[in-house]
């Protein structure tokens, strides 16, 4: 329950003021900013404060300006046991910047950052012990610099109860629709476990696991957002992988509203292509290597590699040098020897290093035996005998094949493949599958080392990336680093990748594991549903109400796409976001080109765009909706396989109803579709047995 203010209310009035006082002290001080009146960008005689002063300002300014139409989502009000009795208020914001102002009381109060620490409580509805009582909590709504909705949603047992006049109880708010086919910031309604994970400290790894529409994809994106601005983390120190182009563009919204501006958002395919230089396909090349997408194809090929090194090892042999100098004691001759049990340690025990960084260990050993064992000789001959150890170095390196460059390692990828046990042959194709494309940079990783780390990586969508994927994200994070992994394994949709649990992924990792249950995206009945084509049966809970689900239905041939444009323009006129056409596996041609013919003019409609934004009517496979959310989604089973239960059916049919905010229905062609006509009963049944409560 929470309790709304009328707009005839004192506090509704109070918070109107507030508001406007916040507001002019915001436009007050952007107008001293852009004035060059601030505090203070002069009297500084240290140059680099005086900038990081100015830039400073210059943050607060572009913050502020960007938010300074909507500066809170709502206020607290608590008492810090530390400094007293007296009760704090602080409003939060989006902004990472805090403001002060004076509110209508003429109290100075801050407005903070979402992500500060105090600012839980907003969410959390409960004090922390012996650090923050907590009296108060309001929601305050806020459109066009007026404010529009004021409600407690927390209030504790010290304050007074309100008469009638002031407003009423009412149920709490649920996640309604708001519309659009593109993914927004979720600051405002963000919830515990949500919260508890964007928060948690850089060097902590965590395994996202959930149903579709829990908010995976958000917390994701929102954990950048803070760590960059919680560990002052620049751009370039993130890198987020995500399943495709057109998601990328549904997602890229979040970022820059939360003022993260600069972070690269990449789909999986085009990153590795380029860090490659060669042009990977999605597909799996054949049907017989799902070894490849195994975790022990990862073991294989660290083995393969740790043989390679100890093989190397063996076959250099001793590197030896005779010497004979002048020094101050005396005449000083013998023989420097690099023995191979030495060379043997260094390289095949090392593991933790790439074989490049073994070498130049080796290097690096050898010089400084040549130095110690020529201290003290004469200058002259200390530097003849170190240019002659470096050339006898070099010369007994090249006894064994060097791999040096990415070429290289893609000459002799092919015998690491097969030694790693699979059957399949390895075409040189100009094409590389994902799967050789991930394992190749996988060992490029531990022969040549990468040229960059990164602070924090994501993983989006990782129910369908070959475990060698996990493997290269975690050669890719940097010391102090984390990998956050997200997905759902249950929306696999490549047959390989089966993964009941990643229990196994997060105990590897250290990581803290998570499975997150609550569905924000669809309405209850759509939610039912998916429960009900769930391939484990875990039961998702609905955090909205609504949604329409409808039976399946048989269409023939020739009336085929008059029924789909007649649901799409339907779907146009009641919806204000997008509405799709999914099918499972192949959008026959000459259906999509019916489509087309029959559309209005009116509708934009397209097939699996690269960018999905213009268009009133996505036609598309699943592989292509992972991930992506419509107002209305018309499954289009092609043929009698299609959403079944066999190979892959039972994941697409569940990930497929999921993409789905306010309706589901689906036609078959030629044919009735059966899993789908009793998940559909089944859903009907929960509704009519009343478990269709919310929490
Ligand atoms: N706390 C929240 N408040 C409001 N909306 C939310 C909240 N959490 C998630 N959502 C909404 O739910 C929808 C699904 O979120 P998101 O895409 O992150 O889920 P997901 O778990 O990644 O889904 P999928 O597995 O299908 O990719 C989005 O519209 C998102 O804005």
């Amino acid at each position: 329950m929470e309790y709304r203010y009328r707009p005839s209310s004192h506090t509704f009035a109070l918070e109107r003021k507030n508001l406007a006082q916040a507001l002019a002290t915001i436009k007050k001080r952007i107008q001293a900013l852009l004035d060059n009146k601030g505090t203070p960008v002069s009297g500084y005689n240290d140059i680099t404060v005086y900038q990081a002063v100015a830039r400073g300002q210059q943050i607060w300014y572009e913050e502020w300006d960007r938010h300074g139409h909507n500066p809170y989502y709502g206020r607290i009000e608590y008492v810090d046991r530390t400094e007293g009795e007296e009760p704090t208020v602080v409003y939060v914001s989006k902004a990472q910047r805090s403001l002060e102002f004076e509110d209508a009381n003429g109290r100075l109060v801050d407005i903070i950052p979402w992500n500060a620490p105090v600012a839980r409580m907003f969410i959390t509805h409960r004090s922390v012990p012996g650090q923050w009582d907590l009296d108060r909590v309001t929601r305050i709504g806020i459109d066009n610099l007026e404010v529009v909705e004021v409600a407690d949603t927390f209030r504790g047992p010290m304050l007074p109860p309100l008469p009638d006049s002031e407003g009423e109880n009412a149920a709490e708010q649920l996640f309604e629709k708001r519309g659009g086919g593109k993914l927004s910031d979720i600051v405002a309604t963000l919830q515990e476990e949500q919260y508890d994970l964007i928060v948690q400290p850089l060097r902590q790894n965590l395994v996202i696991q959930g149903g579709p529409g829990s908010g995976k994809t958000e917390i994701a994106l929102h954990r950048i957002v803070h760590l960059l601005h919680s560990a002052a983390l620049s751009p370039q120190q993130i890198l987020y992988l995500g399943p495709s182009g057109p998601f990328l563009r549904y997602v890229s919204d979040i970022l820059p509203s939360l003022d993260a501006q600069d972070v690269v958002l990449h789909d999986l395919v085009s990153w590795l292509s380029r860090e490659l230089g060669v042009p990977v396909r999605k597909k799996s090349a054949s049907s017989d290597d799902a070894l490849l997408y195994d975790e022990v194809f990862t073991q294989r090929l660290e083995r393969w590699v740790d043989h390679y090194a100890a093989n190397l090892a063996k076959n250099l042999g001793d590197l030896r040098m005779a010497f004979d100098v002048e020094t101050v004691s005396g005449r000083h001759q013998g023989t420097l020897e690099l023995s191979s049990a030495q060379v043997y340690e260094t390289f095949a025990t090392s593991s933790r290093y790439s074989l490049r960084e073994r070498w130049r260990l080796l290097r690096h050993r050898w010089d400084q035996m040549v130095e110690t064992a020529l201290a003290g000789a004469e200058s002259r001959q200390l530097t003849s005998y170190q240019k002659l150890a470096r050339q006898r170095f070099d010369h007994w390196q090249e006894q064994v094949p060097r791999v040096e460059t990415l070429q290289d390692l893609m000459a002799i990828y092919p015998v690491a493949r097969q030694e790693a046990g699979i059957e399949a042959p390895f075409h040189r194709e100009s094409v590389w599958a994902l799967a050789d494309a991930l394992a190749l940079l996988f060992l490029a990783g531990r022969f040549l080392g990468h040229s960059q780390h990164y602070a924090l990586v994501v993983l989006d969508e990782a129910q369908d990336v070959p475990a060698v994927g996990f493997a290269l994200a975690e050669q890719l994070v940097s010391t102090n680093g984390s990998l956050t992994l997200v997905g759902d394994p249950f929306q696999h949709l490549n047959p390989y990748t089966e993964v009941e649990n990643w229990s196994e992924v997060a105990n590897r990792l250290h990581a803290q594991h998570v499975e997150l249950l609550d569905n924000y995206r669809s309405g209850a009945q759509i939610v039912h549903l998916a429960n009900a084509a769930h391939p484990a049966g875990i039961k998702q809970v609905p955090r909205r109400g609504g949604g329409i689900i409808h039976p399946p239905v048989k269409v023939s041939e020739s009336k085929v796409a008059e029924a789909v444009m007649q649901e799409v323009v339907r779907g146009k006129r009641e919806y204000l976001g997008q509405v799709a056409v999914i099918f499972a596996n192949k959008a026959p041609r000459d259906l999509l080109e019916r489509f087309q013919r029959l559309k209005p003019e009116t509708i934009e409609m397209a097939f699996e765009p690269e960018n999905p934004e213009p268009y009133d009517v996505i036609m598309a496979t699943v592989e292509y909706a992972k991930g992506l959310e419509f107002d209305m989604v018309i499954l289009m089973a092609e043929t009698e396989e299609a959403f079944e239960t066999t190979g892959a059916g039972a994941y697409q049919l569940f990930t497929g109803i999921s993409r789905a905010r306010e309706e589901v229905m689906m036609m078959g062609l030629r044919h009735l579709p059966k899993l789908y006509g009793r998940c559909y009963r089944q859903a009907l049944r929960m509704t009519k047995f009343g478990s269709s409560a919310l929490r």
